[in-house]
């Protein structure tokens, strides 16, 4: 009971810069902004929900040149510091980071105004994944479900009000894509889309290869588009979260690994909500060129 409670206060959310964070994150706010990257980081970048574990996984299977045991050494979570997260007593993402040996991979789901400037100063390399909001926006809903340490939901209708309006973790999905996108051509960033992932994936691994300065045989890069499927990582207790207790995750709610697809929107959007969606879309994303795959 005592540890759920300190959970429950360590995940609750307080504001940054009008950005809700968990609240061991902004108690921990200096040690990040101070964070030192070094210009061999790898960063990766993703609004929650829009395929973080699965593109780790990808980075991760890149880097060990496709060597499936390899990346069984430890869960997901472990294997890329997440440099805002803090849980205490467990060592925060910034100490986990400072113990690593370079090159590192490390991951953040922070919009560009709230990232350590170090990253920036050392021109690191930043891949960001980006997914449409509608999907995202269903797959948080869900998520907040069976997240039993976070605000419950409430209906989905209730839902869909705090989505557009931002007022979930890690702030608006439409700040967050425009932020990423609009530095895009300022830093070296790699900007790849779920939808793009799911419709052909040997691609945009082939991409992330490239962009890591690496160079992988024919049969290597089918051996991780295999391993890396939906199929597999919703089987593999070293992605799916299944080592994670009930009391935090409660995948008998919803799974962690739920559907993996691109188009669940349309089985939760009304029309109503559907046509009000596509309005504030375009007045919110006005003037960015982004062209999201709604459905393949
Ligand atoms: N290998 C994979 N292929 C496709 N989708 C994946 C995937 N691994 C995880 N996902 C999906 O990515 C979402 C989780 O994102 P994150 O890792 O950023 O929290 C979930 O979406 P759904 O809830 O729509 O199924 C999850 O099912
Ligand atoms: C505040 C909501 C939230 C979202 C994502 C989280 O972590 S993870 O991306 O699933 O590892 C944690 C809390």
């Amino acid at each position: 009971m005592a540890l759920t409670t300190e959970l429950g206060r360590q995940l609750q959310l307080r504001e940054v810069g009008g950005i809700l964070l968990q609240a061991a994150t902004v108690d921990n706010w200096s040690e990040i902004q101070h964070f030192e990257a070094k210009p061999d980081d790898l960063l990766i970048c993703t609004y929650p929900k829009s395929g973080t574990t699965w593109i780790q996984e990808i980075v991760d299977m890149i880097e060990q040149n496709g060597d499936v045991a390899k990346c069984q050494r430890a869960i997901i979570q472990h294997r890329h510091p997440f440099i805002e997260w803090a849980r205490p007593p467990q060592p925060s993402g910034v100490e986990k980071a400072n113990t690593m040996p370079s090159p590192r991979t490390l991951r953040t789901h922070l919009p560009t105004q709230l990232l350590p400037p170090s990253f920036w100063e050392n021109n690191c390399k930043f891949l960001y994944v980006a997914r449409n909001a509608k999907d995202c926006m269903v797959s948080y809903y869900h998520f907040q479900r069976m997240n039993q340490v976070l605000p419950d939901p409430g209906t989905w209708e209730e839902y869909f009000e705090t989505f557009i309006s931002g007022k979930v973790g890690w702030g608006s999905w439409f700040d967050h894509v425009k932020g990423w996108w609009e530095i895009k051509d300022r830093y070296q960033v790699l900007f790849l889309f779920y939808e793009d992932m799911k419709r052909d994936p040997k691609c945009e691994i082939q991409k992330v290869v490239q962009f890591m300065g690496k160079s992988l045989d024919e049969t290597v890069l089918d051996e991780i588009v295999q391993e890396t499927s939906f199929e597999k990582m919703k089987e593999n207790p070293m992605t799916n979260r299944s080592t994670v207790p009930k009391f935090i995750l409660d995948q008998s709610i919803s799974p962690f690994m739920r559907k993996g697809t691109v188009g669940d929107w349309k089985n939760h959007f009304t029309v109503a909500q559907n046509e009000r969606f596509d309005e504030i879309y375009r007045q919110k994303m006005e003037g960015i060129s982004i062209n999201f795959c709604m459905e393949l």
